[in-house]
């Protein structure tokens, strides 16, 4: 039994001694220092931590104690009283044809060059006055009074056996003045009767200029030194009123306005009255535009006529349209013409097209003058018609 526990205790030393070798040997293979000096490197780790990294400060703000810095703009001046808009003074209306005629002749010089090569030449064949046939009719002349044209043209020429151009350029500039109607009273009938003012009606189709043609006339009528106001009969589309205000007050006008969407005829009631109770010589009134193949509205147009006459005769109903809408322009101008007894016609955006015969065509089948024709989308682009100087710019 003595010897078993002496065999045990020996074995037991043996184990205890390998595994404190093979301690040391792993110690130093890893390359750790021995255990008393790796005690002293603990000892001093823990009393002197290393030196933190310099960070941000904790002053005990959160974030949400940050202002953000803006920079503030300097005090505004205190702002002026806006300077009252200056009253313009429009161009006085007459020569203004003269002054836009390169636009006319410009846009329609294929019609009077064409039909001065076609004459100047001399003895004209049949080939040659059909083809000055179609000319005319290209620039919508109309067929009635192209063939009076070329009926005058071929006896004059034929009579008075004429060879020289220049003098086949004067017998056609006769003859196209003549067409056009040299001593069709063309004048804007805007005088009033009993002291009451003259009331100018302004119809016409959507688009055609109307109420543009409105504010040029009163340029027109202040450049004749006339006092004017203007009634924005116009209450179906929106801008329209403030179109015409705008207008107005740049020529120091005033406007009568209605509700957007008011009865028209009141507005124009309105404005004649008004123009009654001022003294003023002439009330323009804007309408809306109107499809003239709408019985609804072309019966309203007459009613508002019929109303405004309840206080003041109207002197002229001017129709507008459109030159550059050829034949349909005639029809829009005989059913305007059933409904409000048409006494002029105002020929806008002669400066957009070619067919400038539309002067005389529209004159013949309405029977009545064409007074302003417009040459421009400029404020005083609006010039009183004359026959001599229209002619004139078509043969420039
Ligand atoms: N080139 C040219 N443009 C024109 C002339 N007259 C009017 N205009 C233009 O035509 C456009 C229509 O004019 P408006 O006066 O608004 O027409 P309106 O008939 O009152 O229009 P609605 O109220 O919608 O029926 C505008 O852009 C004008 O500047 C003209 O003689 N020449």
């Amino acid at each position: 039994m003595t010897t078993e526990l002496l065999i045990a205790l020996l074995i037991g030393v043996v184990v205890l001694a390998g595994a404190g070798i093979g301690l040391l040997v792993s110690r130093k293979s890893r390359g750790l220092p021995p255990p008393d000096e790796l005690d002293a490197i603990t000892e001093r780790t823990i009393e002197h931590p290393e030196e933190p990294e310099p960070g941000p400060v904790d002053d005990g703000l959160l974030e949400d104690d940050f202002v953000e810095i803006v920079e503030v703009p300097a005090e505004p001046e205190t702002p002026a009283a806006p300077a009252a808009p200056a009253i313009e003074r429009p161009e006085a209306p007459q020569g203004r044809l003269v002054r836009l005629r390169a636009r006319l002749a410009r846009s329609q010089s294929s019609l009077g060059r064409g039909l001065l090569s076609l004459l100047g030449g001399g003895d004209l064949t049949e080939d040659d006055w059909e083809e000055l046939e179609d000319t005319l009719l290209a620039a919508d002349v109309g067929v009635e009074p192209t063939r009076e044209l070329v009926d005058n043209l071929r006896n004059r020429l034929r009579v008075e056996g004429v060879s020289d151009p220049a003098r086949a350029r004067e017998i056609l500039r006769e003859e196209l003045i003549g067409v056009v109607g040299p001593s069709l009273d063309r004048s804007l009938k805007s005088t009033g009767d009993d002291g009451k003012p003259g009331v100018v009606l302004v119809v016409g189709v959507n688009g055609t200029g109307k109420t543009t043609t409105v504010g040029r006339l009163a340029r027109v009528l202040v450049a004749e030194d006339k006092t004017v106001l203007l009634g924005a009969a116009d209450t179906f589309r929106a801008a329209a009123a403030d179109q015409l205000q705008t207008w107005g007050e740049r020529v120091g006008v005033p406007t009568v306005r209605g509700p957007e969407g008011g009865d028209p005829a009141s507005v124009g009631f309105d404005a004649v009255k008004q123009g009654i109770a001022d003294g003023t010589d002439v009330v323009l009134v804007d309408t809306a535009g109107r499809l003239h193949t709408k019985a609804g509205l072309m019966d309203e147009l007459g009613k508002v006529k019929r109303v405004i006459e309840k206080q003041a005769p109207v002197t002229e109903v001017l129709l507008v349209i459109d030159a550059t809408t050829g034949q349909n322009g005639l029809t829009q101008a005989r059913v305007f013409s059933e409904v409000v007894d048409v006494t002029g016609i105002v020929l806008t955006k002669l400066d957009g097209t070619a067919k400038g015969g539309i002067v005389i065509a529209v004159q013949r089948a309405l029977g009545a003058p064409v007074k302003f024709v417009g040459l421009g989308e400029g404020a005083d682009d609006l010039a009183p018609f004359d026959a001599e100087e229209f002619v004139d710019a078509l043969l420039a």
